[in-house]
C-alpha cells in the first residue's frame, strides 16, 4: 500500500463499544462538537485521531477542518496513467467535446472559494438552486486546494483504479456482488440495517443488467459499478478483515487504494456537508445538527461509486445506462459527482415529491444533458435533504444513457461520491423556522413509519427497481 502523507491512525477500534447518549467527536483539541441527543447511536465502529489544527470558521465541518493532501506521486507514480490499467478504457484527454444541437440544461456554477469565505450572495445562490432543480456545478479549481485537488485528481485516479477492477473476469466480480454478504447477517455483526432476511448491504459489484430500467416491458440497465465502502476505506484498521462492512473482501485494485479512497472520502464528504450546514442554516437550523447526523466515523452507507458503461460503435442509443432516480439516502444528502463524458440527463422540471415508487417522472417535462465541465463536480441533493426539510429541498430526477455522438465510442466512467445519514439517524424532518411543520409521506399512501437511514436506503433501492441478489453470489438475479 501507498503510504503519503494522509496517515491513519494505528489506534485502531474496529469493534463494536457501548457509548453512553451523549458523545463527543474530537475533530481537533479546540473543536469539540457536542453530539445531538436526538441522534440515537449505540454503538460505534471507528475514531481516528486528528492533528492540531488551527481554528477556522464554524461554517467550516470538521472533515474539511481536518482535510490532508493526498500524496499523489505515491498512488500515480506515473503522472497519470498508473499501471496497469486496460488500454482506451479511461482516457480523458482523447475525448471528443459534447456535440452541439442537443437540448442541454444551464446549469449554475457556484464558486467553492466563495462558499469556504462564507460569501452571502453564494449561499443565497445555492439556497434557491437547491429549492428549484437542486443540480449545480461546483468549481473545485478555485477553492480549497487540498479538497479541490483530491476530488479532481482523485477522481481520475479512482477511475483508473475502476478500470483494474472491471477488467477482472466476470466471476471474480461477482464474488463481491452487492448484498451476498461475507459475515454475519444476525445483527450483531458488520452489517447494519435492512429488514430481517433482506439483503443488507449495497456495497460491493453490481453487474449489468441489475436493474429494471422499465417495469413495464424488463428491460434492464447496462452499466456496472463497484460501491466502496466509506466505512471499510476510512475505517483505520490494521487488519482488512477486521473493516466493518466487507472485511477484506474487496478486489486487491480497491484494496491497494485505500489511503486514495480515504482522502477522497474526506474531501468529498467534507464538500458535501459545508453545502448541506449552510442550506440549513438558511432554514434557522444549525450546522451540527446536519453535521452531527454524518459523522464520518460512524456506520453510514456512504459510498463512492465507480460507474462503467459500455461504448458503442451505432449512432442510435436505445440502451439506458442508470435509470431514471433520485439519489436516495444521501442527505443529501448530497451527491459530489465527477464525470468526464456526457450521458448524464436531468429531468427539465423540478418535483419536491422526491420518492416515487416506480421511479419515473411525475411532472411534464423532457430529458436534458448535463454537459460535464473541467474542473468541477456536479452536486446534487438527494431524497434525505427532501425528507430532513419537509420539502423543501429538491432531489433532481436524473439517469445516464450513453454519451452522445463520437463521444459514445468511449467506455463511461463517472465517480460519485453519496453522502447519507449515519445508520441509526431517524429519517424525520428538523425543526427550524424555515422548515415547514407537517410532515410529508414518503411512503406513497401508506402510514408512515418512522425508519432508520439504513432501513430507509434499502427501502428506496427497491423502489427503484434494484433486484438484489441473494447471498450465493453466483446466484442469477
Ligand atoms: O454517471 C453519472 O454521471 C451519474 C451517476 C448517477 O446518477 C448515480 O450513480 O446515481
Ligand atoms: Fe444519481
Amino acid at each position: 500500500m501507498h503510504r503519503g502523507p494522509l496517515t491513519i491512525s494505528k489506534r485502531t477500534i474496529c469493534q463494536y463499544t457501548t457509548r453512553p447518549r451523549q458523545h463527543f467527536i474530537s475533530a481537533s483539541s479546540n473543536s469539540r462538537v457536542l453530539l445531538s441527543n436526538s441522534v440515537p447511536i449505540s454503538r460505534t465502529h471507528y475514531s481516528t485521531t486528528r492533528s492540531k489544527t488551527s481554528p477556522l470558521p464554524n461554517h467550516i465541518p470538521p472533515t474539511l477542518r481536518d482535510l490532508k493532501p493526498l500524496d499523489f506521486s505515491a498512488i500515480m507514480p506515473h503522472a497519470e496513467i498508473p499501471t496497469p490499467t486496460t488500454p482506451g478504457e479511461f482516457t480523458p484527454s482523447e475525448y471528443p467535446p459534447f456535440p452541439s444541437g442537443l437540448p442541454t440544461v444551464q446549469l449554475e456554477t457556484i464558486s467553492l472559494a466563495k462558499l469556504l469565505a462564507r460569501d452571502e450572495a453564494e449561499q443565497s445562490r445555492v439556497f434557491e438552486i437547491c429549492k428549484g432543480r437542486g443540480f449545480f456545478y461546483l468549481d473545485l479549481e478555485d477553492g480549497n486546494p487540498t479538497a479541490g485537488e483530491t476530488l479532481i485528481r482523485g477522481a481520475e485516479a479512482i477511475a483508473h483504479a475502476g478500470t483494474r477492477t472491471f477488467a477482472l473476469p466476470l466471476e471474480e466480480k461477482l464474488s463481491y456482488l452487492m448484498g451476498a454478504t461475507t459475515t454475519t447477517t444476525t445483527g450483531s455483526g458488520s452489517d447494519s440495517g435492512g429488514a430481517a432476511g433482506k439483503p443488507r448491504q449495497l456495497f460491493g459489484y453490481k453487474k449489468v443488467g441489475a436493474t429494471l430500467a422499465d417495469k413495464a416491458t424488463g428491460v434492464r440497465d447496462t452499466a456496472e459499478f463497484f460501491n466502496v465502502a466509506k466505512d471499510d476505506m476510512v475505517a483505520p484498521c490494521a487488519d482488512p478483515a477486521d473493516m466493518p462492512r466487507r472485511g477484506a473482501s474487496w478486489p486487491s485494485s480497491i484494496l491497494e487504494q485505500r489511503e486514495l479512497f480515504a482522502g477522497y472520502m474526506r474531501a468529498a464528504h467534507g464538500v458535501g456537508m459545508l453545502i448541506l450546514g449552510l442550506l440549513v442554516d438558511k432554514l434557522g437550523v444549525k450546522p451540527e445538527e446536519i453535521w452531527n447526523r454524518h459523522r464520518i466515523g460512524e456506520l453510514a452507507g456512504d459510498h463512492v461509486r465507480i460507474t462503467r458503461g459500455p461504448p458503442r460503435d451505432k449512432e442510435e442509443m436505445p440502451e439506458i445506462q442508470t435509470p431514471s432516480h433520485t439519489d436516495f439516502g444521501t442527505t443529501n444528502s448530497i451527491t459530489v459527482l465527477m464525470n468526464w463524458l456526457g450521458g448524464l440527463q436531468v429531468w427539465s422540471e423540478s418535483s419536491h415529491s422526491a420518492i416515487l415508487t416506480d421511479g419515473q417522472p411525475d411532472v411534464p417535462g423532457e430529458w436534458l444533458w448535463v454537459v460535464p465541465k473541467p474542473g468541477c463536480a456536479i452536486i446534487n441533493l438527494g431524497d434525505a435533504a427532501v425528507k430532513f426539510t419537509n420539502g423543501v429541498f429538491c432531489s433532481g430526477r436524473h439517469r445516464v444513457i450513453p454519451a452522445p455522438g463520437p463521444q459514445g465510442k468511449f467506455p463511461r466512467y463517472s465517480v460519485v461520491y453519496f453522502v447519507r445519514p449515519e445508520d441509526k439517524v431517524i429519517m424525520e424532518a428538523l425543526e427550524g423556522d424555515g422548515i415547514p411543520k407537517k410532515e410529508l409521506d414518503f411512503t406513497g399512501g401508506e402510514a408512515e413509519k418512522k425508519l432508520t437511514a439504513s432501513e430507509w436506503i434499502y427501502q428506496q433501492a427497491l423502489n427503484i427497481g434494484t433486484v438484489f441478489p441473494s447471498a450465493n453470489p453466483g446466484a442469477k438475479n
